[in-house]
């Protein structure tokens, strides 16, 4: 029956409506927000002027900015309910489960949940952006038997992310490796949990929901999860001169090599690029030449075996080891980005909605009858 419809597996190929927030370039290996070329922006905006951009459509004007910065600050604090609730969570969870949970808490205590008004949506966007980096970190520090410490409205975001985690904020060149990587990290287009978060938010439900469900489809390594992926399997390969065997037992043995291959990019991820000169950076500051040469000989060897280049996953995986991240951190560093490019899609499908419902080709048993549970 399904042999005369034209399946597309995994929706590859297949334009599921229209956006205005980012484009991929497969052809040209280039991506804009808004028009805007990623590496401009990772090169000449902090993360905050680029989540403005994403959910405005404009980059700011200093006074919008210092606007947008006092918003952003004043909702840091998470509140001592929520870390009470963290506290009893089991202490050997995935970052990414503690966190989906305390989202979603998020919600249930927030009064203007229900309401889906673009100014409401808005205001929760950025409420979510404010204080998911405090959950992330507060998280960080009870798993290691620390008490959180509370945001610093002095800081920017990512100065106070490392105070929230560490106490302290390293050097400026540190900090701005770590802005680069969330600038880079902030909007995809239909990637899988932006498209999750496209489809809660195409029955009318709360935006909430539809990034509870985007930090669902983010966690799996085939997509954010591959973040933390790169680092276990770089620290399996332990040794810059096992590398390429091991990575050649890998390709033999027909197991993914996480941190390479995307579903749009096939001929290098645009990304890349500007976060290696990053992660090259940091480990030019924090000494790790080691995972530069590993680095490099991955890379080489995936392309000359397979033909398969790194996506930004790759880079990012060894920045953030190399920043003092614990390595269950890394994909919550992902969604502390990408809940700007969320919160912006599901605001552009409450904008022109249509419930999201493909068909399925059906391919199970023929119809049959039903028999009492004595007869079957
Ligand atoms: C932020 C992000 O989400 S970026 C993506 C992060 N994910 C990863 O790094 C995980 C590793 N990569 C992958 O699993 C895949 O490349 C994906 C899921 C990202 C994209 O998958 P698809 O678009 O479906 O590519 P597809 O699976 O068709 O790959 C084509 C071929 O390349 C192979 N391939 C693709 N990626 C890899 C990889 N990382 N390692 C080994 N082989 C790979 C596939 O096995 C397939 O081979 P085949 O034709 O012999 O079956
Ligand atoms: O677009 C995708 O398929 C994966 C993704 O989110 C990204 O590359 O940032």
């Amino acid at each position: 029956m399904s042999d005369a419809i034209d399946i597309k597996k995994g929706l590859a190929g297949v334009y599921a409506d229209t956006t205005k927030i980012s484009k991929v370039m497969e052809e040209t290996n280039s991506l804009t927000y808004r028009g805007y070329p990623v590496q401009e922006l990772a090169a000449l905006c902090k993360f905050e002027e680029v989540a403005y951009l994403i959910w405005h459509g404009e980059l700011p004007m200093r006074e919008q900015l210092m606007h947008f910065e006092r918003q952003e600050r004043e909702h840091r604090w998470i509140g001592d309910d929520l870390i009470e609730v963290m506290r009893k969570f089991r202490k050997t969870a995935h970052p990414m489960d503690t966190l989906r949970t305390a989202v979603s808490f998020l919600g249930v205590q927030d009064p203007e949940t229900e309401d889906n008004s673009p100014k409401a949506n808005l205001e929760k966007s950025i409420k979510m952006m404010a204080r998911i980096p405090t959950i992330v970190a507060a998280d960080y520090r009870l798993r290691n038997g620390k008490e959180p410490i509370k945001p610093d409205p002095k800081l920017g975001f990512a100065e106070n992310f490392f105070h929230m985690c560490f106490g302290e904020v390293p050097a400026p060149e540190v900090v701005k490796c770590f802005d680069v990587s969330l600038t880079l990290y902030a909007e995809h287009s239909f990637n899988a949990s932006t498209f999750t978060s496209r489809v809660i938010a195409s029955t009318t439900s709360d935006i909430y929901s539809a990034v509870v469900g985007g930090i669902g489809a983010l966690k799996g390594p085939l997509h954010g999860g591959a973040n933390e992926a790169v680092m276990h399997m770089m620290l399996e390969v332990d040794d810059p001169k096992k590398a390429e065997a091991w990575l050649l037992g890998n390709i033999a043995d027909k197991r993914l090599v996480m941190g390479f291959g995307h579903r749009v990019y096939k001929h290098g991820d645009s990304r890349v690029p500007t976060m290696k000169k990053a992660f090259l950076e940091m480990a030019k500051i924090k000494n790790g030449q080691k995972w530069v040469e590993m680095y490099e000989i991955l890379e080489r060897t995936m392309l000359a075996k397979k033909n398969i280049h790194p996506n930004l996953d790759f880079p990012t995986g060894p920045a953030y080891y190399l920043m003092g991240f614990d390595i269950p951190m890394f994909t919550p560093i992902f969604v502390m980005s990408r809940i700007t490019g969320w919160t912006a899609h599901v605001m552009e499908q409450n904008e022109d909605n249509k419930l999201i419902r493909p068909l399925a080709a059906y391919d199970g048993s023929a119809q049959r009858k039903v028999l009492p549970v004595a007869e079957r």
